[in-house]
């Protein structure tokens, strides 16, 4: 059975996200998901969505609590929040941050990558591939307004927004942190990132898994502005502005252009990655690793 859930209408590959959830529940988020947004708001459990049709903009919250680790709940939620925004012409911008205070994400759910079995770590990491193709290609302008500590799977969701503001506090570090976990970033996480900073610093900053603190990070260009905590979410707007006056058509098929190829090696590839992931991640060694870093981080507070 082909491991991508996608349909092919003309040239345009439509992901259905909500394929590959329990049968039982096809129908009913299929529906949920064609629906308008208007302007009373929508949401689901994890992902909370404050729109402004009037502006043409919807806020994206995580609210996973404590560290919206993005478990394949959260996964699920966000891939069907953003189809809906995608699907309504009233909406042109999301601004993507997190509700969980000092976090922006704490990237892949380490419980979904440790002590599972191969069928969940393919659906896992099925559900990683789905929400990265869905936000790298997205029609919406995307800004992040990164307001707490970014690492790994978190860093790459902001890599995906068009634009980057972070908050400047010391904490908030980002970066894909994978190689002190033991574990690897994989090719579109390394593409993502060498698109947005690079070939030679990102070299350095995966190899060395470094987690830039705001003022470096802005020097590389992991991020394109450090502003105070409190002006994160105005910064973010203004810039939404900005992004908006220019007209859609011309933004988007730019903007399709510069990331295609990159989407593209993916898709052409989504069953072997999945393999290799799922060939990585079950080694005992990485178990491991995990288990240990993950030993490490409850360590930290006792
Ligand atoms: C040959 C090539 C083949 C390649 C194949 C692919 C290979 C695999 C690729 C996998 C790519 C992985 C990407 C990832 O994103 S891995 C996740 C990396 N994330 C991190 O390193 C961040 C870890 N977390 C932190 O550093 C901190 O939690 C953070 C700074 C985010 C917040 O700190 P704070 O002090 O506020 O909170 P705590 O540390 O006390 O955490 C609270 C509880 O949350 C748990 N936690 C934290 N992060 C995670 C996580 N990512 N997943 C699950 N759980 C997490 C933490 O343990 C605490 O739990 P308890 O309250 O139970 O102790």
């Amino acid at each position: 059975m082909a491991l991508v859930a996608g349909m092919r209408v003309g040239s345009r590959v439509l992901f259905r996200p909500w394929a590959w959830l329990p049968g039982a529940a096809l129908g009913r988020k299929e529906s949920a998901a064609r629906g308008r947004v208007g302007a009373r708001g929508f949401g689901s459990q994890r992902v909370l969505v404050e729109p402004d049709p009037a502006a043409g903009i919807a806020v994206m919250k995580l609210k996973s609590p404590p560290v919206n680790s993005l478990s394949l709940e959260l996964l699920t939620e966000f891939v069907i929040s953003l189809e809906k925004l995608e699907n309504d012409k009233t909406f042109r911008g999301i601004i993507l941050t997190s509700d969980c205070p000092g976090v922006f994400s704490a990237g892949l759910d380490l419980m979904e990558m440790c002590g599972k079995n191969p069928a969940h770590y393919a659906e896992y990491w099925k559900a990683v591939q789905e929400l990265w193709l869905r936000l790298y290609l997205s029609n919406l302008v995307l800004i992040a307004a990164i307001n707490g500590a970014c690492p790994a799977g978190g860093c790459l969701i902001s890599l995906t927004c068009d634009y980057r503001v972070l908050a400047d506090n010391p904490k908030y570090v980002i970066g894909l942190n994978e190689t002190l976990l033991g574990i690897v970033a994989p090719f579109w996480f390394k593409d993502t990132l060498v698109n947005t900073i690079g070939h030679r610093t990102s070299e350095r900053a995966l190899q060395l898994g470094i987690l830039f603190p705001p003022a470096e990070a802005l020097q590389v260009g992991m991020v394109d502005k450090v502003v105070p905590e409190d002006q994160v979410q105005s910064t973010a707007l203004s810039v939404m502005a900005q992004w908006l006056s220019i007209p859609d058509h011309a933004r988007q098929l730019t903007k399709n252009m510069m990331r295609k190829a990159t989407a593209d090696r993916l898709v052409k590839q989504r069953d072997s990655d999945i393999q290799n992931f799922v060939g990585f991640i079950s080694r005992d060694s990485i178990q491991k690793s995990l288990q240990v870093y993950l030993g490490k981080l409850r360590q930290k507070k006792g």
